[in-house]
């Protein structure tokens, strides 16, 4: 029998646990490194993605937006504002569209705006309003970008004006669109803490989603209202530029007051410090955002800055910010204006000829002649106009006598339009004063009078373009480019004609300004016209007719509805009315007597009482316009 055999025996093995310790050791070493490797390329590529699941705005790759919009392709620009050119872009991944502004290289507005956009872009979340969802830079080439949700149908400004969109046509939508508006203004001032004034209001800032839903959006100008009223201060005299509060304004104590007009805020004074000197950067501008969009601590900084000093009041051209900075910015806006082709419609009615209007002593006769230029339609004003002294002899006598000699050629020419607007029928808003007195209009002027403010601001507004037309040819011939080609407003401080006139004085900072914002914008929407459209080319032969003094004669003379919009489809009158009505309260001249907004949307809903026409906007004789309630039954007028 075989023994058993035992197999024969093995050296002792090592154990396990002595070997797996430096194998794991160094499997824990090499995933660490992994892992730290993976933490810094996701640090390092972190610029090149989309950050999507933390709160606006997120950092974009410069490159990457590039290459959405086609290398910023014109066929993808959407538009043109004051600092800079907006794209569509395209990502792939995650698949978006998006609106990319390129602000220009250098520009002012475009830093302020840079800086003001991304402080507000994590601050506002409304479905009425569109915030930036992004930024980015390129060093290389100086470039701020900023990102924002694409709204498919553009400005209103664009669908209104230039595209007229079929859309646009049906008073629902319109009525609709100033409902959305106000819930806008109504969300920034009484559901934002504190409350955020958007300080540019107008059409060109509204934007259409691919249904036609509104929101706001440009929140270059924006700022807190309790920054406002903190921080603004107006110091009287400043005229010299010696006042270093840097923001503030000066002005002339004999222009100040409400009633002032534009000539005297084109004396705004403004310190020499940058930004950058206040935001106490030194970096050039764009490195300056950069640090500051990405940095919280300097975001921070922004932050207080921008509660220290109102620096985005400065005016793009430094010393030279006087009355050159505002009539430049007022020519530019003009030229927006312009158009060549001749109205068809009747409301603007006269022309006028070119003249020499440069000599001060000239300049308050100029409001005069500026009152002949307004022309409206109103039957009321047949026996007035019987009365008055054919326009082209009173031009003759009082002003320009020398130059009729000289040009009596070209009026002859000119004759036959002049003729045809003579044949209109004339409305002079401010008729009254022409038998007024100078020493008493002087002084009325001073002190403030009760006449329409905004008239007077807009009139005031038309002579300083008169005066600057001669120096700016280029600008006012209506050569500009339209349409895409050109901002619709140079927003330094706002944009003219949409600013409340005691913003533009230097008056308080407050939700009110939006709200006068609000009523011309909606006038523009229910007319369908501009606040004050300048035809003619060349700019020798310009006409203007003003919106708002329209308005108010036909308030006035108890027409209101004759200001709709004659292309509008489906009216429906009584809401019609109640828009204008609500228009009329919100460009009163005293900002306490506007409605809030929340009035307003109160009053746009229905939720509240149909307003009453403010007493200087009501019909005379003055038995008072029986306005109904938009609830209980139908306005008769
Ligand atoms: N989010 C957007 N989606 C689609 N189009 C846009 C968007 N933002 C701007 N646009 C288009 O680009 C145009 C220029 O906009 P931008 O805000 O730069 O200038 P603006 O408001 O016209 O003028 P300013 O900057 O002087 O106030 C707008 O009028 C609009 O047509």
């Amino acid at each position: 029998m075989p023994s058993r055999q035992f197999p024969p025996q093995l050296p002792p093995q090592p154990p396990h646990h002595s070997l797996l310790l430096p194998i794991s050791g160094s499997i824990s070493v090499a995933f660490s490194i992994l892992l730290l490797l993976t933490f810094c390329f996701r640090k390092l590529t972190k610029k090149r993605t989309v950050v999507s699941d933390s709160k606006p705005p997120h950092r974009f790759s410069y490159s990457a937006l590039r290459r959405s919009t086609s290398s910023f392709s014109p066929s993808r620009r959407l538009g043109h504002g004051g600092s800079g050119s907006v794209y569509r872009g395209t990502l792939k991944n995650p698949s978006k569209d998006l609106a990319v502004k390129v602000m220009d290289v250098g520009s002012l507005q475009g830093e302020r705006e840079y800086q003001n956009e991304l402080s507000f872009a994590g601050k506002l979340d409304s479905d009425y309003i569109v915030s930036a969802i992004g930024f980015s830079s390129d060093q290389k080439r100086r470039r701020m970008v900023l990102v924002y949700e694409l709204m498919s149908n553009g400005s209103l400004q664009d669908c209104l004006f230039h595209r007229k969109c079929s859309e646009l046509m049906e008073w629902k939508k319109r009525f609709e669109i100033a409902i959305e508006i106000a819930k806008g203004l109504e969300y920034l001032h009484h559901d934002c803490d504190p409350a955020v004034i958007h300080g540019d209001v107008k059409p060109s800032n509204i934007l259409l989603d691919l249904n036609f839903n509104a929101k706001i959006g440009d929140f270059g100008l924006a700022r807190l209202k309790s920054e406002e009223q903190c921080e603004i201060a107006v110091v009287n005299g400043g005229l010299d530029g010696r006042d270093e509060d840097n923001g503030s304004i000066g002005f002339d104590e004999s222009n100040s007051g409400p009633n002032q007009s534009p000539e005297s805020f084109a004396r705004l004074s403004v310190s020499e410090k940058s930004p950058e000197m206040v935001l106490g950067v030194e970096t050039s501008p764009p490195e300056t955002v950069e640090a500051v969009a990405s940095s919280p601590r300097a975001a921070l900084a922004v932050e207080k800055s921008l509660s220290r000093k109102d620096w985005w009041w400065k005016q793009d051209s430094g010393s030279g910010a006087e009355s050159g900075v505002v009539k430049d910015y007022v020519m530019e806006w003009i030229g927006n204006e312009i158009k060549k082709e001749r109205p068809k419609s009747e409301w603007i009615g006269a022309s006028s000829s070119s003249g020499q209007i440069g000599k001060k002593s000239e300049r308050k006769k100029s409001r005069k002649r500026l009152d002949w230029w307004t022309t409206m339609d109103d039957d009321n004003n047949k026996k007035k106009k019987e009365k008055r002294r054919p326009a082209r002899e009173w031009w003759k006598e009082e002003y320009c006598e020398e130059l009729e000699k000289k040009k009596k050629k070209k009026q002859k020419q000119e004759q036959g339009s002049i003729n045809d607007a003579n044949n209109s029928e004339n409305w002079w808003p401010m008729e009254d004063e022409l038998n007024v007195d100078r020493k008493k209009k002087k002084k009325r002027s001073r002190n403030s009078s009760p006449r329409s403010s905004v008239d007077w601001w807009l009139d005031g507004l038309s002579a300083e373009l008169w005066r600057a037309r001669r120096n700016s040819h280029d600008s006012a011939s209506g050569e500009m480019a339209k349409s895409g080609g050109c901002s619709s407003t140079p927003s330094t401080r706002g944009t003219v004609c949409y600013i409340a006139p005691e913003y533009g004085c230097g008056g308080e900072i407050s939700e009110k300004c939006d709200v006068y914002s609000f009523g011309v914008l909606l006038l523009v929407l229910v007319s369908g016209r501009r606040p004050l459209q300048v035809t003619g080319s060349p700019i020798s032969e310009f006409k203007r007719a003003n919106l708002l003094s329209w308005a108010r004669n036909l308030a006035r003379a108890g027409k209101l509805l004759d200001l709709v919009d004659q292309s509008i489809q489906i009216l429906d009158k009584k809401q019609a009315l109640l828009c204008i009505t609500i228009a009329m309260l919100c460009i009163q001249k005293l900002p306490a007597c506007r409605p809030s907004m929340k009035e307003v949307v109160g009053m746009l809903s229905g939720e509240l009482d149909s307003p009453q026409l403010p007493v200087e906007f009501s019909p005379s004789p003055p038995s008072r316009v029986p306005f109904k309630s938009y609830k209980k039954g139908p306005v008769s007028f």
